[in-house]
C-alpha cells in the first residue's frame, strides 16, 4: 500500500543534569566546586533514504525518542552527550507541526537532514556557578528538557508518467490496469483535486507513478495561486502518454484528436511538449482499429518527416494486450530523462530549505479559582524544569531568574501581595514582595 499520511510524535533527549560535588582532597576540609555539566540530550533527526517510497512505517511506529545526556559527575567530569536518533523518510516527505501546521522540513534529497527536535542543553555543574562571593556555590542546572512536539508527514507522490488524451480513449481504464496500488491521496490544500494516480510496476520490478495529467492541468488552469508544490507535480512528469481511441468511436478522427491535444498541451506553457511521448494507440480490439492505426501511422509518419517520430504501442486496455511492453518501453525511456524545471533553481531554493524557529513566549500569568497566582509559559517552564530544587541556591538563583524576566514586576501590577500563594506547575511558593 501507499500511503501518504502519518503523524508521529518525536521527543528529543533531555540534557544531562548538571552535578553538584566538591573536592575532596587530604588536608583540604572543603574543598571548591567540582560538580561537572551534563551532556547534550540526542536530538531527532530525519534523513532522506531514497531506497523507500512510502510512509507504510510509520503506521506501526510513530513514536521516537532521543537518548537523555548524561549527567555531570564529581570531579568536575563532563556527562557525555547522547547520539542522535536518526529516523529514515522516503524523498518528498513533508514535515510539518501538526498544532500549528508550520513547515518544519521539505525533504527532496537523499541524505538531506533536518532537526526535527533539538536535543535539550547539558545542565551546568556546580563548578561553573563559582564566583568570589560564592566560592562553593550548591547551584546546579537540571539538563534542559529535550524538544517534543507532534509531526505531520505528508508523502509528496510524484507522477512520473502523465496521461494525456480525449475524454473516453481509455485514460481510466488504461490506469486502472496498470496501477498496483492506487496511493491514498487527500485533495491538495489549494483546491478540491484529487488526481487520479496509480502506482506502476513493470515486468522487471521497475517502478514508476502515472497520473491522469489533464486532471492536474486543468486543475492547474482554474485554480487561482496554486502553489509551488502543486506545478512540481506536473514538473516531475518526465513523459508523456498521449492516449488515442484507434476504435473511432463517436466518428472520431484519431490523427486530429492527436493534433487538437498538442495544441492544447502547448497552451499551457508547462513544456510539455518537449518531453518524450509515446502514443498508446488503444481499443485495438474494435473492429476498424487496425485500418485506423494504418492511416494515423502515414499521418504520424508525414508529419515528422526526417525528425524522430514517437513510438506507437497499438494496446486494448480492455483485453490487456500490448500492455506490458507499453511499460517496459516507458521504464526505459524515463531512465534516459531527466527533469524539465518550470522554476529556477533559487525559487525552488528557499522552498525547499526547512525553517526551525524557536519562538518562545517569556511567561503568563493566571489565576486558580482559590485565587492562587498560575505562571506558565515556555520559557519559564523551562527554567522550572532545569532548577534542581534539592539546593537552597539553586531554588535562589530561579527565584533571581523570574526577577529578571519580569515577572515579580508584572505580578505585583496585577495586585500580587505578600503572602499570595503562587504556583508553576505542581510547585507552590508564597509572593514577598
Ligand atoms: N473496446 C474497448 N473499450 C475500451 C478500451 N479501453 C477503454 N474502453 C472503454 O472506453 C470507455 C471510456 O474509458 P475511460 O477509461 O473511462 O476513458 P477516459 O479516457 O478515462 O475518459 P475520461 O475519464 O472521460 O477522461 C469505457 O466505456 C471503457 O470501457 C479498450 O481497450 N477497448
Amino acid at each position: 500500500m501507499f500511503l501518504d499520511h502519518a503523524k508521529v510524535h518525536v521527543k528529543a533527549g533531555k540534557g544531562g543534569d548538571g552535578m553538584v560535588a566538591f573536592r575532596r582532597e587530604k588536608y583540604v576540609p572543603d574543598g571548591g566546586p567540582a560538580g561537572g555539566d551534563g551532556g547534550r540530550g540526542g536530538s531527532i533527526i530525519f534523513e532522506v533514504d531514497p531506497g523507500l517510497r512510502t510512509l507504510l512505517d510509520f503506521r506501526y511506529n510513530r513514536n521516537f525518542r532521543g537518548k537523555p545526556g548524561e549527567n555531570g559527575m564529581s570531579k568536575s567530569m563532563f556527562g557525555r552527550g547522547a547520539k542522535d536518533t536518526i529516523v529514515r523518510v522516503p524523498p518528498g516527505t513533508i514535515v510539518r507541526n501538526a498544532e500549528t501546521k508550520e513547515l518544519i522540513a521539505d525533504l527532496t534529497e537523499p541524505g538531506q537532514q533536518a532537526v526535527v527536535a533539538r536535543g535539550g542543553r547539558g545542565g551546568r555543574g556546580n563548578n561553573r556557578f563559582a564566583t568570589a562571593r560564592n566560592p562553593a556555590p550548591e547551584i546546579a542546572e537540571n539538563g534542559e528538557p529535550g524538544q517534543e512536539l507532534e509531526l505531520e508527514l505528508e508523502l509528496k507522490v510524484i507522477a512520473d508518467v502523465g496521461l494525456v488524451g480525449f475524454p473516453s480513449v481509455g485514460k481510466s481504464t488504461l490506469l486502472s490496469i496498470v496501477s498496483k496500488a492506487k496511493p491514498k491521496i487527500a485533495a491538495y490544500h489549494f483546491t478540491t483535486l484529487v488526481p487520479n494516480l496509480g502506482m506502476v510496476q513493470t515486468r522487471s520490478g521497475e517502478e514508476f507513478v502515472m497520473a491522469d495529467l489533464p486532471g492536474l492541468i486543468e486543475g492547474a488552469s482554474q485554480g487561482v495561486g496554486l502553489g509551488i508544490q502543486f506545478l512540481r507535480h506536473i514538473e516531475r512528469t518526465r513523459v508523456i502518454l498521449h492516449v488515442i481511441d484507434m476504435g473511432g468511436t463517436e466518428g472520431r478522427d484519431p490523427f486530429d484528436d492527436y493534433e487538437k491535444i498538442n495544441k492544447e498541451l502547448e497552451s499551457y506553457q508547462l513544456r510539455l511538449l518537449e518531453r518524450p511521448t509515446v502514443i498508446v494507440a488503444n481499443k485495438m480490439d474494435v473492429a476498424e482499429a487496425e485500418d485506423n492505426l494504418e492511416i494515423f501511422k502515414q499521418q504520424i509518419a508525414e508529419k515528422f518527416g526526417d525528425d524522430e517520430a514517437p513510438r506507437i504501442f497499438p494496446i486494448s486496455a480492455w483485453s490487456t494486450t500490448g500492455v506490458a511492453e507499453l511499460l517496459d518501453y516507458t521504464a526505459e525511456v524515463l531512465k534516459d530523462t531527466p527533469e524539465f524545471p518550470l522554476f529556477d533553481e533559487e525559487e525552488v531554493e528557499s522552498s525547499v530549505l526547512y525553517k526551525f524557529e524557536e519562538n518562545q513566549e517569556q511567561f503568563t500569568i493566571g489565576r486558580d479559582p482559590d485565587s492562587t497566582w498560575v505562571l506558565g509559559g515556555e520559557r519559564l517552564e523551562k527554567l522550572f524544569n532545569m532548577t534542581n530544587f534539592a539546593h537552597d541556591e539553586s531554588i535562589m538563583r530561579f527565584a533571581r531568574q523570574l526577577r529578571s524576566m519580569g515577572v515579580d514586576e508584572k505580578l505585583r501590577a496585577k495586585g500580587a501581595k505578600d503572602g499570595d500563594m503562587v504556583r508553576i506547575m505542581t510547585y507552590h511558593f508564597e509572593f514577598v514582595d
